[in-house]
């Protein structure tokens, strides 16, 4: 059994954060861990409110899993403050994990803020040297590289200024874009496009967090990172298409191994 662990906060209506890691890691035939860094009240319409957990206590779910389970593969997701990066980065240079995917969440779909403004330094400097993978879309590259992204070409300007701190591939996800949903790969030396049709539909709470996942899971699975990540791009389109309408904002992606498996898509 191949095992993954997510790094993320949970989300009480089920849609992202740490909830969609875990659906995500399942319906691969990944084995999924989870070291919570906050918990969050949401739903599908808001957030109505944030606590994180203690950076002590950050540190000490990491060293518990890493020294009993340790994970094929990590995934870190809603790290909120400066001080809790400080853990994760500690607990990543204890137990030296080679295949970590960092999506930096920043802002939720309805619009509240996941990482304090001051943290975001922190992100750059203490976890994207850490990471194998870091999978921002269009506003967080925004924030990492300092530029405004308004299409492909930008995209890629982003991505290398992205990999000037230190990971080793950028995803930049241009689901935020017009157009289709075109997501820009670059691992320093090439970059290659992942392009599927934008499927109209409000119900795409949890996208960012359900594709992290999947790259995370198909790397667990020893696949390498490119077939990782266009592997997780036709995972997230299927989980889009049959996303769910549920609750009265924005609806989750949908994991169903079934659907994956049936659809015969080929991004
Ligand atoms: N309507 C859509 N149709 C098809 N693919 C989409 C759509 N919206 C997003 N995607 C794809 O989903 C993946 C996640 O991208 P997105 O830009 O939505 O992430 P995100 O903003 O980080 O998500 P979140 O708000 O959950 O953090 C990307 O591969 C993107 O191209
Ligand atoms: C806990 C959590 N993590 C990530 C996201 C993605 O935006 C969210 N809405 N909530």
């Amino acid at each position: 059994m191949r095992l993954a662990l997510t790094i993320a906060g949970s989300d009480s209506g089920g849609g992202a954060g740490i909830q969609a890691d875990l659906k995500t890691f399942s319906a691969h035939g990944v084995f999924g861990m989870s070291v919570i860094t906050s918990v969050t009240a949401q739903n599908t319409k808001a957030v109505i409110g944030v606590e994180d957990v203690s950076p002590e206590m950050v540190y000490l779910q990491i060293k518990a899993v890493f020294e009993d389970l340790p994970p094929d593969a990590v995934k870190i997701g809603m790290v909120s403050s400066e001080s809790i990066i400080r853990s994760v980065a500690r607990g990543l240079d204890e137990f030296g994990p080679e295949k970590v995917v960092l999506d930096p969440v920043m802002i939720s779909k309805s619009g509240h803020a996941l990482l304090k403004p001051n943290a975001v330094e922190a992100l750059k400097k203490e976890l994207l040297p850490r990471c194998l993978v870091v999978t921002p879309n269009i506003p967080e590259a925004e924030a990492l590289s300092g530029m405004s992204i308004k299409g492909v070409e930008d995209m890629k300007r982003a991505a290398e200024r992205i990999m000037s701190y230190g990971c080793r591939a950028v995803v930049v996800k241009g689901g935020h874009l017009e157009g289709d949903a075109l997501d820009v790969f670059f691992n320093g030396r090439e970059f290659r496009e992942l392009k599927s049709e934008k499927i109209c539909t409000r119900n795409t709470h949890g996208t960012g967090c359900t594709f992290s996942s999947a790259v995370a899971a198909n790397l667990a699975l020893g696949y390498d990172l490119f077939t990782s990540v266009r592997l997780a791009k036709e995972y997230i389109t299927v989980a889009i298409k049959n996303s769910l309408n549920i609750g009265g904002g924005v609806g989750p992606v949908h994991h169903f191994y079934e659907l994956y498996r049936r659809s015969g898509l080929n991004v």
